[in-house]
Protein backbone atom coordinates (compact mmCIF):
# COMPACT_ATOMS: atom_id res chain seq x y z
CA UNK A 1 0.00 0.00 0.00
CA UNK A 2 1.16 3.63 -0.60
CA UNK A 3 2.71 5.34 2.17
CA UNK A 4 1.25 8.84 1.59
CA UNK A 5 0.67 11.35 4.18
CA UNK A 6 -1.66 11.25 6.68
CA UNK A 7 -4.97 14.37 6.53
CA UNK A 8 -7.82 13.99 7.76
CA UNK A 9 -9.41 11.48 10.18
CA UNK A 10 -8.69 8.20 11.38
CA UNK A 11 -9.97 5.59 13.28
CA UNK A 12 -8.38 4.17 16.04
CA UNK A 13 -9.85 0.55 15.40
CA UNK A 14 -10.94 -1.92 18.09
CA UNK A 15 -10.38 -5.33 17.84
CA UNK A 16 -13.15 -7.43 17.22
CA UNK A 17 -13.43 -10.44 19.75
CA UNK A 18 -15.83 -13.76 20.30
CA UNK A 19 -17.61 -13.86 23.74
CA UNK A 20 -15.08 -16.68 24.28
CA UNK A 21 -12.21 -13.93 24.40
CA UNK A 22 -11.07 -14.82 21.12
CA UNK A 23 -9.75 -12.50 18.47
CA UNK A 24 -12.30 -12.11 15.55
CA UNK A 25 -10.48 -11.93 12.42
CA UNK A 26 -13.69 -12.94 10.11
CA UNK A 27 -15.80 -9.04 10.55
CA UNK A 28 -12.77 -6.71 9.72
CA UNK A 29 -13.94 -7.13 5.81
CA UNK A 30 -17.16 -5.44 6.85
CA UNK A 31 -15.59 -3.15 9.55
CA UNK A 32 -13.61 -1.73 6.35
CA UNK A 33 -16.73 -1.45 4.44
CA UNK A 34 -18.21 0.10 6.88
CA UNK A 35 -16.15 2.72 8.11
CA UNK A 36 -15.27 3.56 4.08
CA UNK A 37 -18.91 3.59 3.07
CA UNK A 38 -20.73 4.91 6.38
CA UNK A 39 -18.36 7.04 7.76
CA UNK A 40 -16.67 8.28 5.09
CA UNK A 41 -13.04 7.20 7.14
CA UNK A 42 -9.91 6.05 4.69
CA UNK A 43 -7.26 5.51 7.19
CA UNK A 44 -7.39 3.40 10.35
CA UNK A 45 -5.13 2.85 13.21
CA UNK A 46 -4.52 -0.54 14.67
CA UNK A 47 -3.41 -2.31 17.44
CA UNK A 48 -3.94 1.22 19.39
CA UNK A 49 -4.95 1.90 23.01
CA UNK A 50 -8.55 1.25 21.71
CA UNK A 51 -7.57 -2.13 19.68
CA UNK A 52 -6.13 -3.14 23.70
CA UNK A 53 -2.89 -3.77 21.42
CA UNK A 54 -0.83 -3.98 24.80
CA UNK A 55 -3.35 -6.97 25.98
CA UNK A 56 -2.80 -8.93 22.89
CA UNK A 57 -0.51 -11.81 22.04
CA UNK A 58 2.37 -10.60 19.66
CA UNK A 59 1.11 -13.59 17.39
CA UNK A 60 -2.56 -12.15 17.73
CA UNK A 61 -0.92 -8.58 16.91
CA UNK A 62 0.40 -10.08 14.00
CA UNK A 63 -2.54 -11.89 12.53
CA UNK A 64 -4.83 -8.55 13.38
CA UNK A 65 -2.33 -6.10 11.08
CA UNK A 66 -2.58 -8.52 7.91
CA UNK A 67 -5.89 -9.18 8.00
CA UNK A 68 -6.32 -5.39 8.11
CA UNK A 69 -4.00 -4.41 5.80
CA UNK A 70 -5.42 -7.68 3.52
CA UNK A 71 -9.12 -6.13 3.76
CA UNK A 72 -7.45 -2.57 3.07
CA UNK A 73 -6.16 -3.22 -0.31
CA UNK A 74 -7.85 -0.90 -3.07
CA UNK A 75 -10.50 0.55 -0.43
CA UNK A 76 -8.80 2.27 2.44
CA UNK A 77 -5.61 4.38 1.63
CA UNK A 78 -3.52 3.59 4.90
CA UNK A 79 -3.03 1.46 7.63
CA UNK A 80 -1.07 2.18 10.28
CA UNK A 81 0.08 -0.40 12.50
CA UNK A 82 1.15 0.19 16.29
CA UNK A 83 3.75 -1.81 17.22
CA UNK A 84 4.68 -0.18 20.97
CA UNK A 85 5.27 -2.81 23.51
CA UNK A 86 6.88 -2.92 26.97
CA UNK A 87 9.52 -5.10 25.75
CA UNK A 88 11.77 -3.72 23.12
CA UNK A 89 12.74 -7.14 20.92
CA UNK A 90 8.79 -7.47 20.75
CA UNK A 91 8.33 -4.04 19.11
CA UNK A 92 11.41 -4.14 16.76
CA UNK A 93 9.68 -8.22 16.00
CA UNK A 94 6.13 -6.37 15.77
CA UNK A 95 7.81 -3.06 13.57
CA UNK A 96 9.74 -5.63 11.01
CA UNK A 97 6.22 -7.67 10.53
CA UNK A 98 4.66 -4.72 9.69
CA UNK A 99 7.38 -3.32 7.35
CA UNK A 100 6.84 -6.83 5.68
CA UNK A 101 3.39 -7.25 5.38
CA UNK A 102 4.09 -3.22 3.87
CA UNK A 103 1.66 -1.11 6.22
CA UNK A 104 1.41 2.50 5.12
CA UNK A 105 3.22 3.25 8.29
CA UNK A 106 4.07 2.30 11.74
CA UNK A 107 3.37 4.18 15.60
CA UNK A 108 4.72 3.89 18.82
CA UNK A 109 4.20 4.43 22.12
CA UNK A 110 6.62 5.16 25.02
CA UNK A 111 6.90 1.89 27.27
CA UNK A 112 5.19 2.41 30.69
CA UNK A 113 5.95 0.07 33.48
CA UNK A 114 9.60 0.76 33.64
CA UNK A 115 10.03 4.12 32.25
CA UNK A 116 12.37 5.83 29.88
CA UNK A 117 14.24 8.02 33.00
CA UNK A 118 14.13 11.08 30.36
CA UNK A 119 13.93 11.98 26.79
CA UNK A 120 16.89 10.62 25.28
CA UNK A 121 16.30 7.57 27.01
CA UNK A 122 12.99 7.60 24.75
CA UNK A 123 14.75 8.40 21.84
CA UNK A 124 16.93 5.75 22.09
CA UNK A 125 14.17 3.37 22.45
CA UNK A 126 11.87 4.53 19.28
CA UNK A 127 15.08 4.91 17.25
CA UNK A 128 16.19 1.08 17.98
CA UNK A 129 12.16 -0.17 17.08
CA UNK A 130 12.39 2.25 13.89
CA UNK A 131 14.89 0.62 12.74
CA UNK A 132 13.78 -2.49 12.54
CA UNK A 133 11.49 -1.00 9.74
CA UNK A 134 13.58 1.23 7.50
CA UNK A 135 11.45 2.32 4.90
CA UNK A 136 7.81 2.99 6.71
CA UNK A 137 6.66 6.09 8.42
CA UNK A 138 7.30 6.63 11.75
CA UNK A 139 4.75 8.25 13.93
CA UNK A 140 5.30 8.79 17.91
CA UNK A 141 2.60 8.37 19.64
CA UNK A 142 2.19 10.74 22.65
CA UNK A 143 -0.50 9.50 25.72
CA UNK A 144 1.25 10.86 28.77
CA UNK A 145 -2.17 10.15 30.64
CA UNK A 146 -1.83 6.51 29.96
CA UNK A 147 1.84 6.35 29.84
CA UNK A 148 2.03 7.94 32.88
CA UNK A 149 5.28 9.87 31.27
CA UNK A 150 4.13 13.37 32.27
CA UNK A 151 7.22 15.07 31.47
CA UNK A 152 8.75 15.01 28.52
CA UNK A 153 7.12 17.66 25.89
CA UNK A 154 6.35 16.79 22.44
CA UNK A 155 8.36 20.03 21.35
CA UNK A 156 11.31 19.22 23.15
CA UNK A 157 11.84 15.86 22.29
CA UNK A 158 11.21 16.85 18.60
CA UNK A 159 14.52 18.78 18.69
CA UNK A 160 16.90 17.32 15.88
CA UNK A 161 15.06 14.12 15.08
CA UNK A 162 15.51 13.37 11.62
CA UNK A 163 18.54 12.87 12.14
CA UNK A 164 17.78 10.21 14.80
CA UNK A 165 14.83 8.40 13.44
CA UNK A 166 15.54 9.24 9.75
CA UNK A 167 11.85 7.47 9.33
CA UNK A 168 10.35 10.18 11.48
CA UNK A 169 7.04 11.42 10.03
CA UNK A 170 5.01 13.03 13.13
CA UNK A 171 2.98 12.51 16.14
CA UNK A 172 -0.18 11.46 17.31
CA UNK A 173 -1.03 13.97 19.96
CA UNK A 174 -3.09 12.04 22.45
CA UNK A 175 -3.41 14.87 25.04
CA UNK A 176 -5.32 18.50 26.35
CA UNK A 177 -1.87 20.53 25.97
CA UNK A 178 -2.85 23.08 22.70
CA UNK A 179 0.38 24.92 23.79
CA UNK A 180 2.66 22.02 23.71
CA UNK A 181 0.83 21.01 20.28
CA UNK A 182 0.71 24.33 18.79
CA UNK A 183 4.56 24.84 19.07
CA UNK A 184 4.82 20.87 17.70
CA UNK A 185 3.21 22.45 14.52
CA UNK A 186 4.45 26.14 14.42
CA UNK A 187 8.66 25.36 14.93
CA UNK A 188 8.74 21.97 12.78
CA UNK A 189 6.56 23.26 9.98
CA UNK A 190 9.51 22.92 7.81
CA UNK A 191 10.13 19.72 8.31
CA UNK A 192 7.06 18.56 6.92
CA UNK A 193 6.44 16.46 10.08
CA UNK A 194 2.51 15.61 10.28
CA UNK A 195 0.29 16.63 13.57
CA UNK A 196 -2.72 14.20 14.30
CA UNK A 197 -4.49 15.31 17.01
CA UNK A 198 -6.30 12.42 19.78
CA UNK A 199 -8.86 13.87 21.48
CA UNK A 200 -11.93 13.69 20.28
CA UNK A 201 -13.95 15.93 22.30
CA UNK A 202 -11.41 19.38 21.11
CA UNK A 203 -10.16 18.30 17.98
CA UNK A 204 -11.53 21.71 16.73
CA UNK A 205 -9.38 23.52 18.63
CA UNK A 206 -6.08 21.51 17.64
CA UNK A 207 -8.01 22.54 13.93
CA UNK A 208 -7.09 26.07 14.61
CA UNK A 209 -3.86 24.96 16.40
CA UNK A 210 -2.73 23.25 12.80
CA UNK A 211 -3.64 20.03 13.03
CA UNK A 212 -3.39 18.27 9.80
CA UNK A 213 -5.99 15.25 10.86
CA UNK A 214 -6.84 13.31 14.06
CA UNK A 215 -6.12 9.84 15.21
CA UNK A 216 -9.30 8.51 17.59
CA UNK A 217 -11.44 6.27 18.70
CA UNK A 218 -14.96 7.76 18.19
CA UNK A 219 -14.19 8.40 14.27
CA UNK A 220 -15.48 5.05 14.31
CA UNK A 221 -19.26 5.42 14.53
CA UNK A 222 -19.10 9.67 14.28
CA UNK A 223 -16.69 9.93 11.81
CA UNK A 224 -18.78 11.10 9.42
CA UNK A 225 -20.43 13.98 11.76
CA UNK A 226 -16.09 14.63 12.56
CA UNK A 227 -16.13 14.70 8.73
CA UNK A 228 -18.70 17.45 8.12
CA UNK A 229 -16.89 19.43 11.42
CA UNK A 230 -13.59 19.11 9.54
CA UNK A 231 -15.41 20.27 6.03
CA UNK A 232 -16.49 23.08 8.01
CA UNK A 233 -13.38 24.80 9.14
CA UNK A 234 -12.03 24.19 5.98
CA UNK A 235 -14.45 26.47 4.31
CA UNK A 236 -14.25 28.46 7.09
CA UNK A 237 -17.58 28.24 8.54
CA UNK A 238 -16.57 28.56 12.24
CA UNK A 239 -19.70 28.98 13.94
CA UNK A 240 -20.71 25.21 11.93
CA UNK A 241 -17.89 23.95 12.56
CA UNK A 242 -18.36 25.20 16.19
CA UNK A 243 -21.85 23.90 16.43
CA UNK A 244 -21.16 20.24 15.22
CA UNK A 245 -18.21 20.62 18.08
CA UNK A 246 -20.66 21.40 20.98
CA UNK A 247 -23.32 18.86 19.57
CA UNK A 248 -20.39 16.28 19.90
CA UNK A 249 -19.25 17.49 23.31
CA UNK A 250 -22.82 16.97 24.71
CA UNK A 251 -22.53 13.56 23.98
CA UNK A 252 -18.59 13.19 25.63
CA UNK A 253 -19.40 15.42 28.49
CA UNK A 254 -22.13 12.63 29.10
CA UNK A 255 -19.82 9.47 28.47
CA UNK A 256 -17.08 10.74 30.17
CA UNK A 257 -18.69 11.62 33.83
CA UNK A 258 -20.20 8.38 33.26
CA UNK A 259 -17.33 5.94 32.30
CA UNK A 260 -16.19 5.86 28.38
CA UNK A 261 -13.47 2.85 28.03
CA UNK A 262 -13.08 0.39 25.18
CA UNK A 263 -15.48 -1.85 26.52
CA UNK A 264 -18.26 1.75 25.64
CA UNK A 265 -16.84 2.12 22.27
CA UNK A 266 -16.99 -1.74 21.60
CA UNK A 267 -20.48 -1.79 22.65
CA UNK A 268 -21.58 1.50 20.80
CA UNK A 269 -20.10 0.51 17.89
CA UNK A 270 -21.69 -3.30 17.56
CA UNK A 271 -25.20 -0.88 17.67
CA UNK A 272 -23.77 1.42 15.08
CA UNK A 273 -22.46 -0.92 12.61
CA UNK A 274 -24.32 -3.91 13.22
CA UNK A 275 -20.81 -5.91 13.28
CA UNK A 276 -20.67 -7.94 16.62
CA UNK A 277 -17.58 -6.17 18.13
CA UNK A 278 -17.77 -8.52 21.36
CA UNK A 279 -16.01 -7.81 24.93
CA UNK A 280 -13.03 -6.17 25.82
CA UNK A 281 -10.25 -8.40 27.06
CA UNK A 282 -9.52 -8.36 30.82
CA UNK A 283 -8.69 -6.42 33.06
CA UNK A 284 -11.35 -3.82 30.97
CA UNK A 285 -15.03 -4.49 31.91
CA UNK A 286 -18.12 -5.07 29.41
CA UNK A 287 -20.36 -2.22 29.59
CA UNK A 288 -24.25 -2.57 31.20
CA UNK A 289 -27.00 -3.30 29.00
CA UNK A 290 -28.11 -0.47 30.86
CA UNK A 291 -26.04 2.20 30.13
CA UNK A 292 -25.54 1.21 26.66
CA UNK A 293 -29.40 2.00 26.53
CA UNK A 294 -28.93 5.17 27.92
CA UNK A 295 -25.83 6.23 25.61
CA UNK A 296 -27.66 5.38 22.03
CA UNK A 297 -30.58 6.88 23.33
CA UNK A 298 -28.63 10.41 23.95
CA UNK A 299 -27.03 9.75 20.98
CA UNK A 300 -29.83 9.56 18.65
CA UNK A 301 -31.70 12.31 20.23
CA UNK A 302 -28.35 14.43 19.15
CA UNK A 303 -28.74 12.76 15.72
CA UNK A 304 -24.98 10.93 15.86
CA UNK A 305 -26.66 7.66 15.61
C1 LIG B 1 -7.49 7.53 25.98
C2 LIG B 1 -8.06 7.26 24.62
O1 LIG B 1 -8.56 6.18 24.37
N1 LIG B 1 -7.98 8.24 23.75
C3 LIG B 1 -8.51 8.12 22.44
C4 LIG B 1 -7.40 8.32 21.44
O2 LIG B 1 -6.35 8.86 21.66
C5 LIG B 1 -9.62 9.11 22.14
O3 LIG B 1 -10.22 8.79 20.92
C6 LIG B 1 -10.66 9.12 23.23
O4 LIG B 1 -11.28 7.86 23.28
C7 LIG B 1 -11.72 10.19 23.02
O5 LIG B 1 -11.10 11.43 22.83
C8 LIG B 1 -12.69 10.27 24.17
O6 LIG B 1 -12.05 10.73 25.32
C1 LIG C 1 -7.40 6.43 20.45
C2 LIG C 1 -6.25 5.98 19.78
O1 LIG C 1 -5.73 6.65 18.96
C3 LIG C 1 -5.88 4.63 20.05
O2 LIG C 1 -6.79 3.89 20.35
O3 LIG C 1 -4.73 4.25 19.99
Amino acid sequence: MESSKIRGLVAATVTPMKENGEINLSVIGKYVDYLLNVQGVRIVFVNGTTAEGLSLTTEERKQLAEEWVKQAVGKLDQVIVHVGSLCLKEAQELAAHAAEIKAGAISVVAPSFLKPPNKDALISFLREVAAAAPSVPFYYYHIPKLTGITTIRMEDLLVGIKSKIPTFQGVKFSDTDLLDFGQCVHKYESEKFTFLYGVDEQLLGALAMGAHGAIGSTYNYIGKTTNDMLAAFKSKDFEKARKIQCLMQEFFSYVISHGFMVGETKAIMSVASNIPMGPPRLPLQETSNEYLTQIIVLMKSLGLL
